[in-house]
């Protein structure tokens, strides 16, 4: 299983192995107060894959994403996307990516098709065409019947959608999400996956964010495992997972967490039985 080594620096600086790297991180750091969020993270992310940032709860995998996109800014490091500096170039960058962060905020008051027109002028394209993308994209995420529906009612699930269907319309060369599969159901995520399985075929890459296991097993060519703000190992998904029976023990044994889970249950030994 590789571990987390030393950036190699005989490798052409736009290289992941034998694949172009979609994004560059180095050093990206981040504290609050005391707290040390993101404590210095390289990373080569390869283009037209489908990459998992997996790690627990407060790993550091939101704040690292909202660095890495230009939506906080680091205390320390570079990110760059397609070669261009995300804090020194932010439009350049952000015209190559679509982002679908954790919690999104959007126009709630206007309707779903309305909500795609303004993101889609807002990106410069033409008229006609964002009525071809946003057509399309609402019919294959199975929102067309609810085009009209304001955004504020719209359910979980279909908030996810139109926030993907609104980071897609620019066609961008690396798409990041944030636990895109939280809180949506299991037709609705077969749909979102199949959507993001042809995005990435096209050769674009896709980066997301989970904490469940089985989901990146199942969708990600590629991992990177966060604990603690730091990058616990990173490649290919067969050899992060290794000899391990899956990613998630492999996951627990890289997270320390093993250990822990073993002796739990002893300090809840009144729970259960019905005695008081
Ligand atoms: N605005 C903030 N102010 C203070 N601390 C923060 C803030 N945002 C994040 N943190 C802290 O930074 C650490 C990393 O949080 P982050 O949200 O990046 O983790 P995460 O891996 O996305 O977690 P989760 O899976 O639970 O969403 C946590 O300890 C969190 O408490």
């Amino acid at each position: 299983m590789p571990q987390e080594q030393p950036a190699d620096n005989t490798q052409p600086s736009n290289q992941v192995g034998a694949e172009p790297a979609a994004v560059r991180v180095r050093g990206l750091t981040k504290r609050y107060g005391e707290q040390i969020a993101v404590a210095g993270i390289d990373l080569e992310l390869p283009a037209g894959q489908f990459i998992g940032l997996v790690g627990p709860n407060g790993a550091g995998k939101t704040t690292t994403l909202s660095m890495i996109t230009g939506l906080l800014r680091p205390d320390a490091g570079t990110v760059e996307i397609g070669g261009h500096d995300v804090w020194r170039d932010p439009v350049e960058v952000k015209a190559r990516i679509g982002v679908l962060p954790e919690g999104l905020r959007m126009f709630e008051r206007l309707s779903g098709r309305e909500l795609l027109t303004y993101t889609g002028r807002l990106r410069g394209l033409p008229g006609e065409e964002v009525d071809k993308r946003a057509t399309q994209l609402l019919d294959v995420l199975d929102l067309a019947g609810s085009q009209n529906k304001l955004v504020i009612d719209y359910s979980t699930g279909m908030r996810k959608k139109i926030g993907l269907a609104a980071a897609l319309l620019h066609n961008p060369e690396v798409l990041f999400l944030d636990e895109p599969f939280e809180g949506v159901d299991p037709i609705s995520a077969q749909t979102i996956r199949g959507v993001l399985e042809r995005y990435t075929r096209s050769g674009a890459t896709v980066v997301f964010s989970s904490h469940v296991m089985e989901l990146v097993e199942s969708l990600c060519d590629w991992v990177a495992v966060i604990a603690k703000g730091r990058i616990r190992a990173h490649g290919p998904l067969a050899e992060v997972r290794g000899d391990a029976p899956s990613l998630q023990n492999a996951f627990l044994e890289l997270v320390g967490a093993g250990r822990r889970l073993a002796g739990q249950g002893q300090n809840l030994d009144w729970l259960g039985g019905g005695a008081r």
